[in-house]
């Protein structure tokens, strides 16, 4: 079933210094259930994407559907949640409290704000952290914790923009792996924007090259890859063809701009 389907979308943003098109022409399915990385240089549009599917950005052309309703309505009906670059936790409220905010606004009972928190920081492996201070954790264990908010009401798509762009690479390295292990389990659909070519190919079903001026797809590469993937992966013949793809879609769309 499709869950996200854009279809012609065109959006372009009217500044001072006159009009930005910042996304041309995107058609892209995602099914449920798939993995989707966006990858490209600075400015070709990957947030604006992301941000076009959680109805913070109006395109200017086209169409977009997420869960067969406009993005707005599936805003209203919590279709998903959003994971940042700075994992965006409040220092004064503790891990279980950041958890627990969205879920107070959206107006569970307690017990129930309870049960989900303890539920998603064991998902996240930080089930002995809910008493801590964002402060008291390391960078990954942050973003982990803005994981396990973003999971924590149930919404059927993860949007992540660069969630690990941050951390360094053994950590990002552990993360990965255990994003993947976390999307095993809980089958949401995720859109995920990337700079990095192997973090792209560990992670997707599929993967997204756009190029930038305006923001278009130059590739669109369904992975080959099996869906248990130990991070060894990375060193087959497999996984360096698709690496390979995915570097000469960017070089291609480097000099098609
Ligand atoms: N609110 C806005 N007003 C004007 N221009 C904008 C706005 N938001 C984004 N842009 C422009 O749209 C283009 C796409 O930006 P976007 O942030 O989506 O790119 P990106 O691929 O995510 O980049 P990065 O990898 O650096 O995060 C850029 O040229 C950017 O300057």
């Amino acid at each position: 079933m499709t869950t996200i389907s854009a279809q012609s979308l065109d959006l372009t943003f009217h500044t001072g210094d006159g009009p930005v098109q910042a996304l041309s022409d995107i058609t892209l399915d995602v099914a449920e259930g798939e993995f989707v990385s966006f990858i490209g240089p600075s400015g070709c549009g990957k947030t604006t994407f992301l941000r076009c599917v959680a109805a913070l950005e109006t395109p200017t052309g086209g169409t977009l559907t997420v869960k067969g309703m406009t993005p707005d309505e599936a805003r209203k009906a919590r279709a998903y949640g959003y994971v940042f670059q700075a994992a965006g936790l409040y220092p004064w409220r503790t891990i279980g409290k950041n958890i627990t905010l969205p879920l107070e606004i959206m107006g569970y009972s307690k017990s129930e704000r309870q049960e989900r928190m303890r539920r998603v920081l064991k998902l996240v492996e930080l089930e002995k952290f809910a008493n801590k201070y964002p402060w008291q954790l390391s960078g990954g264990m942050q973003q982990r914790a803005s994981i396990a908010r973003a999971l924590s009401f149930d919404a059927e798509i993860l949007l992540m923009d660069e969630p690990f762009g941050a951390l360094d690479e053994i950590v990002r390295d552990r993360l990965n792996e255990e994003l993947l292990a976390l999307w095993k389990r809980t089958n949401k659909t995720t859109l995920f924007v990337t700079h990095s070519i192997p973090e792209a190919v560990y992670l997707s079903t599929k993967i997204v090259v756009m190029s930038p001026r305006p923001g278009r797809i130059a590739d669109v590469i369904d992975s080959p890859l099996p869906r248990d993937r130990p991070l060894d992966i990375r060193d087959t013949p497999e996984f360096l063809a698709v690496a390979h793809r995915v570097r000469e879609g960017l070089r291609e769309g480097m000099e098609a701009a």
